[in-house]
């Protein structure tokens, strides 16, 4: 824990809410149902939009749910202790998130149908958005500078590790029926038509009023007012007063933040590393 991180199995995670006996416990023992929905995400790739969408598909619409329980524990994440907690004896069919790598998530996902949704972000935007959350949480080590936070990002050195090995793994189950596969970048560019592909995933229906309703509910200003959504309510536990998660809820602010250089060398590095995958699993490319 000396370097700010708690380490399991080569992977660096905060160091609260994480223990290494839980994950493990996690890793061997929690059991997936057929009937429960995973979202998937490396940090800052658009986790709480999708839950909230996810949500709403559930709620047809109806907004009571997401403005009365915070959004943790609609869909809580089954490496922390809280979430694990909470998930392992709960009846029925459940919401569960996770920014697992594939080698460290629970064992039992790759002998059930559970229903898995991978979200992908461009890899800069994700630097971008980690850099300036991170700084106001208190469960993960502050990057001094974005310099210094770019190195460790391209090197893995961050919450969850690499986000070029996180993706790596989860492609490997592309093409199975019951993984889904979206970016923030088509989410934004045309929302009905994503959350259409969603609920068609789900084998949810919609009423047009409940679509209207859901994309409402899930825009980022509403989103944002919203203090069941938008994190504010783990300000003094977690985040400090200046912590927020909607903060512009944009594609490409990275060319706002990274020099020239930067640019060049993140290109270079994306081109090296993700050569293997098709390139429309990257339409920001
Ligand atoms: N309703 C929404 N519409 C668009 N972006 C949203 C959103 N809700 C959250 N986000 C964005 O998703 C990112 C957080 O991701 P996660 O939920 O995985 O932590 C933030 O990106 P930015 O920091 O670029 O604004 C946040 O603004
Ligand atoms: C519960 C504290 C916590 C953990 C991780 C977070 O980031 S993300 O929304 O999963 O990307 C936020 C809060």
């Amino acid at each position: 824990m000396s370097d700010g991180y708690m380490w399991f199995e080569g992977v660096p995670f905060p160091t609260m809410g994480f223990t290494p006996e839980l994950m493990r416990e996690a890793w061997e023992s929690f059991v997936f149902k057929d009937e429960d929905v995973l979202i998937l995400t490396y940090p800052k790739s658009g986790t709480n939009w999708l839950i909230e969408i996810v949500c709403l598909i559930c709620s047809k619409g109806d907004p009571k749910w997401i403005q009365s329980v915070p959004i943790w524990e609609h869909s809580p994440w089954v490496e922390t202790e809280d979430g694990y907690n909470s998930l392992k004896d709960k009846e029925g069919p459940r919401l569960i998130t996770s920014h697992l790598p594939i080698q460290l998530i629970p064992k039992s996902l790759f002998n059930s149908k559970a229903k898995v949704i991978y979200l992908i972000r461009n890899p800069r935007d994700v630097l971008i958005s980690g850099y300036f959350f991170w700084r106001t949480s208190y469960f993960v080590k502050k990057a001094e500078s974005l310099k210094e936070y770019f190195e460790c990002f391209i090197k893995g050195n961050v919450i969850y590790g690499s986000w070029f090995d996180h993706i790596h793994g989860w492609m490997s189950m592309r093409g199975k029926e019951n993984f889904l596969i979206l970016s923030y970048e088509e989410l934004k560019r045309d929302t009905r038509s994503t959350v259409d592909k969603i609920c068609q995933f789900l084998g949810r229906k919609l009423e047009p009023e409940e679509l209207n309703s859901l994309l409402k509910n899930s825009s980022f200003q509403v989103m944002k007012e919203n203090k069941m959504s938008n994190l504010s309510l783990l300000r003094g536990q977690f985040l400090d007063e200046n912590g927020i998660l909607l903060r512009k809820g944009t594609s490409g602010d990275w060319k706002n933040h990274f020099t020239v250089a930067q640019a060049e060398a993140f290109d270079k590095i994306f081109q090296d590393k993700m050569a293997d995958l098709p390139r429309e699993l990257f339409p920001w490319q």
